[in-house]
Order: structure tokens, then C-alpha cells, then sequence
């Protein structure tokens, strides 16, 4: 199994391009079941996720192509792929590649939407909590599928068709709203989302479907209405940048210290951690190129966090803020609202010398002078590019195993961070 190895110390300094969001990207794809015409999405990345969801979206039977390289994109960003779904074969996604991946389980509402009928596995358990799908039931019941499970399998039927209805949401759930969008769209008459995520790539999704053909107002706001059409066309669409990839790096860049420009990126999808970062100290400067992240000599300060739904500081950058804080000169403390088993990745910082007590769903960071590279591994994807932040800022060499979590979300990562001077290197093995 591959290993990323990271001497620490050196400083950052130059352009780091953004990828395409990875979580556009999945349920963009998804949305290709929704019509027999050709689907081009642009910038989309390249990673271990967007593998396998070509893979389980051709057990569907979906062909994919993937285009020449376009402006702009690069070997390190971005590919344009086009996705015609013209001949569904199988509406079944079976255990095996859906169990791999929660997203794939998306794929029931398009199947639902445009073929009256879907079986797909439940995505089981997962590192970050148990994660279940009652929420995206309950949505497509409101629509009117009949839902049973069956050996694990969720088995959905609409013989009349899906009908608009109204879905208020008890909680906030980026997979509901997705899954109650890519339904409702071809449903008779109006839906309503009520409490619906307001995630910029629930937004993305909601332009792309437009594009083709669907009729969807009130998109990242928390009330989005749907007035369903008989069918939907093909259509061209440019993933939006990772918010996700940009606020890590823009982490890693706080904690090794240096000047970067992140290439691409777009402070209105990530603002709330831009204020934290500045409240950390940080100089955070977004430029017509993107947004410019240093540290030059200032110390860290500790912050006060809570993870929310967007536009609140996100889940998926809890593990890298807390990496950041290790260094912080104070104490600093991080709720966790969103999972309730995402600090998997403090008995690793801990193997590095962090100084980190949880006292239920909330981390208490105690900033410390150094930190000391070490053999570390994760549970997930965010958990292990924590590991990589703090093993930019530690002493020696630090080694991350179980890289295929990195390279799940990240395009190029070596590659990415070594043209900005870190010694970072993938050992093959
Ligand atoms: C591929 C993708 O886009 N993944 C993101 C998506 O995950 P995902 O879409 O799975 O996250 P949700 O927003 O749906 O989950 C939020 C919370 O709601 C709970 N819940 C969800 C559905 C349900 O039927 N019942 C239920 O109780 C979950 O267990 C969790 O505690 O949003 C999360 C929250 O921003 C991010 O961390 C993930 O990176
Ligand atoms: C939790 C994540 O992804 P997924 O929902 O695919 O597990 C993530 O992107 O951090």
C-alpha cells in the first residue's frame, strides 16, 4: 500500500490550483441517469470517488468518455467528462460498489424519477458516525415511492409515477436535499423542500439541472421549489471549485507558514473559514486569481469553533482546523455538531505530540511549541490531510499510511504541495 512521507519545515510559497469540487462532482454525475442525451461536466477531478462512480453508474449502464484536455485544465486539474445514459440496463446498484461509497446510494432518486423502479444497497456504516437514510426515505415517500428493504437492499416503486409534494426536513441533510431534488424534478406538479442544505454544491446541482431543462427556484436557500416536467434534456456544465480542498490548503499554508495563492478559489463558498483563519492571524486576501492565504512571522491564536451546516464552519474541515491549532499559542476549542464519531483523527495528532482532550462533542486543542514527526494513518479522508497539515510543521518525517483516504477528495496532492516547496513524497508499495 502506497505511503505519503512529508519531512516538515519548509515554509510554502507560490500558486496551488484548486480542483473541482469532489462533492458537486459525485451527484453531477448521479444526474446523468435523469436523461437519455449526453451529460458534459467540466473540471471534474480527478480522484479514487469519480473512479468508482463511473464504475457503478456503468453497471447501470451509463457510457462515459472522458474529453481531450480543455483550457485550464491541467494534468494536475480537471477533466471533462460526457455521460450518456441513453440505454439503463440495470437498476440495481449492488452491495459491493455501493457499500464503498455512500454517495452512490444517490443514485436512487434519478433511477426512481426517470424508470419507475430502483434497488440499491445500503451503504452500511462508516468511520465518521452511523450516517443512516431515513431522512432520504422519508423524501422519496413524500414523492410517493413505495420504499421496503429488503436484504439490505432499499427497493422503491412508483407504478403511477412520482408525484410533487411538500418535504420539510427535520434536520438539515445535504443527502436529502440532493436526493429529494434529482426526484422532484421529474415528478407531476410542485415540490416543495422545506429546511432544505443550502451547501453551494446543492447549488451547483440545481444550476446544472437547470441547464437541462428543470424547473427549480429557491436553490441555496433553505426553501426550494420544484415544478416537475415530463422530461430533461443533455446540457454542458463546470463543476464549482472545492471549498473543502481550498480551505485545507489554505490551513496547510497557515500552519507551515509562507505565501500562496490558491488558484481558482472563491472566498464566498468557504467565508466563514476565511474569518477564522483571520482570527487565527492569518492574512487572507481573495484576488480576482483567487485567494491569497500567509504567514510570515505571526504567531497562530486559538479560536473558538462550532461545525454547522452551510454557510457555518464545515464538518469536513474540523480535522485540518484542529491539525492547525496544535500550534496555536493558547488553547482552542471545536465543537462537532454534524457526526458523532468524527475525532478519529486525535490519537493520531497525538502519536505527533498534539495536546488535545475531547470531553463529548467538543475538542479542547492546547497548543504546543513543537510537534515531532511520526508513522501515523486515518479513517477517513479529512482525518488523514489533517495528519498532512500537521506533518508539515513537524519536526523530522512523518509518514501517513492508508493514503487511498487522500486520494478519495484530493486531485494531485503531492504534486500540488511540492511545486509550493514542501518536501512531500509518495512511496509506492
Ligand atoms: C458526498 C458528500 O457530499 N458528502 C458530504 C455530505 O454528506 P451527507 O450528505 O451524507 O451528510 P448529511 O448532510 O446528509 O448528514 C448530516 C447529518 O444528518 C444525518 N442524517 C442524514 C440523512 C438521513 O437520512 N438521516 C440522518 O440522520 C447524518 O447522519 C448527519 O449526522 O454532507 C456532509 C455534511 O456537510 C459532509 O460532511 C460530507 O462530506
Ligand atoms: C465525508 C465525506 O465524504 P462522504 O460523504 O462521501 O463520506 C467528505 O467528503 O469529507
Amino acid at each position: 500500500m502506497d505511503r505519503i512521507v512529508i519531512t516538515g519545515g519548509a515554509p510554502l510559497s507560490g500558486v496551488l490550483p484548486i480542483s473541482g469540487a469532489k462533492n458537486a462532482a459525485l451527484p453531477l454525475m448521479i444526474a446523468s441517469l435523469l436523461t437519455g442525451d449526453t451529460l458534459e461536466l467540466a473540471n471534474v477531478p480527478r480522484l479514487a470517488d469519480v473512479q468508482l462512480l463511473l464504475r457503478i453508474l456503468g453497471n447501470h449502464g451509463v457510457d462515459h468518455t472522458v474529453v481531450g484536455r480543455r483550457p485550464g485544465e491541467s494534468a494536475e486539474t480537471g477533466q471533462t467528462l460526457r455521460l450518456c445514459a441513453s440505454t439503463v440496463i440495470d437498476t440495481t446498484a449492488p452491495y459491493e460498489l455501493v457499500s464503498r461509497m455512500r454517495a452512490s446510494f444517490w443514485v436512487i432518486a434519478p433511477l426512481l424519477a426517470r424508470f419507475g423502479e430502483a434497488r440499491v444497497s445500503l451503504p452500511g456504516g462508516c468511520a465518521i458516525g452511523t450516517r443512516p437514510v431515513d431522512l432520504l426515505i422519508m423524501a422519496l415517500e413524500r414523492l410517493g415511492a413505495q420504499i421496503d428493504i429488503d436484504a439490505g437492499y432499499v427497493v422503491a416503486k412508483t407504478p403511477k409515477g412520482l408525484k410533487g409534494a411538500e418535504i420539510d426536513f427535520p434536520k438539515v441533510t445535504v443527502s436529502g436535499t440532493h436526493v429529494a431534488l434529482m426526484a422532484a424534478v421529474l415528478a407531476n406538479g410542485t415540490t416543495v423542500i422545506e429546511n432544505a442544505a443550502r451547501e453551494p454544491e446543492i447549488v451547483d446541482v440545481a444550476d446544472c439541472l437547470v441547464k437541462m431543462g428543470a424547473k427549480i427556484t429557491g436553490a441555496g436557500t433553505a426553501r426550494i421549489v420544484i415544478e416537475g416536467v415530463p422530461r430533461l434534456s443533455g446540457a454542458r456544465h463546470e463543476v464549482l471549485p472545492d471549498r473543502i480542498e481550498t480551505g485545507t490548503y489554505a490551513m496547510a499554508v497557515a500552519m507551515a507558514g509562507g505565501d500562496v495563492l490558491l488558484e481558482g478559489a472563491r472566498a464566498p463558498l468557504l467565508q466563514s473559514v476565511l474569518d477564522t483563519l483571520v482570527a487565527a492571524g492569518v492574512t487572507v486576501e481573495p484576488t480576482n486569481e483567487g485567494i491569497r492565504v500567509a504567514r510570515n512571522g505571526a504567531g497562530i491564536a486559538p479560536v473558538d469553533v462550532t461545525t454547522e451546516p452551510f454557510p457555518g464552519f464545515p464538518t469536513d474541515l474540523q480535522a485540518q482546523l484542529m491539525a492547525l491549532m496544535t500550534r496555536a499559542e493558547g488553547a482552542s476549542r471545536i465543537r462537532e455538531t454534524i457526526f458523532e464519531n468524527r475525532f478519529m483523527h486525535v490519537q493520531e495528532l497525538a502519536r505527533l505530540g498534539a495536546k488535545i482532550r475531547l470531553d463529548g462533542d467538543v475538542a479542547i486543542v492546547e497548543g504546543v511549541e513543537r510537534l515531532r514527526g511520526a508513522p501515523v494513518m486515518a479513517t477517513d479522508l479529512r482525518a488523514s490531510v489533517s495528519l498532512v497539515i500537521a506533518g508539515l510543521a513537524a519536526e523530522g518525517e512523518t509518514t501517513i499510511n492508508r493514503v487511498y483516504h487522500l486520494d478519495r477528495g484530493f486531485e494531485a496532492l503531492e504534486a500540488k504541495l511540492t511545486r509550493c516547496g514542501a518536501q512531500v513524497e509518495r512511496v509506492r508499495g
